[in-house]
């Protein structure tokens, strides 16, 4: 079965190319290869891949080569790969593909096929987590700040930023039909565990489960909310009073004020928002989910 490789070279602070040359000697199975001119390029050249037979697409770069890909392969025949070469990676960590990129070839090769969830909001797929809030507007800062340090010191300064106008706001949530009203710094909605290169924001999302988690972070004084953070790394926030899980398969939410809509760290718009859960439509070449 001939595999196709799409690389994306801005990927993983443009390491991504070096990576590829390296994995290239690697590869002994047959295959062809493009690489990504531009943003939304890996989708074109997916739809492409796809129509010509490939029945193996592998994206070579982090979660939105991903993301571009996985538009051309839902509920296609396709199985999707991923060589991880991004800065975050979080896809990966919830699907059991290695980090290294040897391993994830040899799943390529040899791994099995799981059918997993997608999220679907205004026509388009995700894999991670989306939402709406603090976190978006903290993800809009970052994504427009100079980036001149490290990721972590950079999210830091622009929470602190962040956190000296935003504050919790009224939210209505409507999850499969029933209506909840709270004050809140965030929702979020996950099909996987994890965005923000690691943060396990939402610890009980599985990928196949047919579900969505829809996880509230109510509202809690900026100090308490300081000390709440830095355990989403390891998800021991879960027990905390401030924080709720819902599961459904449909989610509206409408904050008052409006709130940044985030996919996956990218702002993608302001609420109302409605999301669901597409299950089973995607195929990955995964060792487990
Ligand atoms: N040739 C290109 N030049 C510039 N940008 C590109 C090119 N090809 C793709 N892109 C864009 O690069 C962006 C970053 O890619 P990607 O998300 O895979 O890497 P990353 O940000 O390093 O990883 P992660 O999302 O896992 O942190 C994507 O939004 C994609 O649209």
């Amino acid at each position: 079965m001939k595999v196709f490789f799409v690389v994306n070279p801005n990927a993983g602070k443009k390491k991504a190319l070096l990576l590829w040359s390296g994995l290239k000697r690697f590869i002994d199975i047959p295959y062809e290869f493009a690489i990504t001119k531009g943003p939304g390029h890996a989708t074109d050249i997916a739809i492409e891949a796809v129509k010509t037979g490939y029945k193996k697409i592998v994206a070579v770069g982090g979660d939105g080569t991903v993301r571009e890909v996985v538009q051309a392969l839902a509920y296609s025949e396709s199985l999707l790969g991923v060589i991880p070469a991004g800065t975050g990676n979080d896809f990966i960590r919830s699907v059991g593909i290695p980090r290294k990129p040897e391993k994830a070839l040899e799943i390529i090769k040899n791994g099995s096929v799981s059918c997993i969830d997608l999220l679907k909001a205004g026509g388009n797929f995700f894999v991670n987590v989306v939402g709406a809030g603090l976190d978006a507007e903290v993800a809009d800062a970052v994504n427009k700040s100079m980036r001149l340090f490290n990721g972590t010191i950079t999210y830091v300064a622009q929470l602190i930023k962040v956190l000296t106008f935003y504050a919790p706001k009224d939210v209505i949530i409507e999850i499969d039909g029933n209506t909840m009203k709270r004050r809140a710094w965030l929702v979020s909605v996950g099909n996987a565990k994890y965005y923000g290169s690691g943060m396990m924001i939402c610890p009980d999302a599985r990928v196949d489960d047919g579900f969505l988690d829809v996880c509230i972070v109510n509202e809690l004084s900026k100090a308490e909310l300081l000390r709440f953070l830095p355990r989403v790394f390891s998800g021991k926030h879960k027990n905390h009073p401030a924080y709720e899980v819902i599961k459904g398969k449909k989610v509206k939410i409408e904050f008052t004020p409006c709130a940044k809509v985030h996919a996956d760290g990218d702002v993608i718009g302001n609420t109302p928002v409605e999301f669901s859960v597409e299950p089973g439509a995607l195929k990955v070449m995964t060792s487990k989910v």
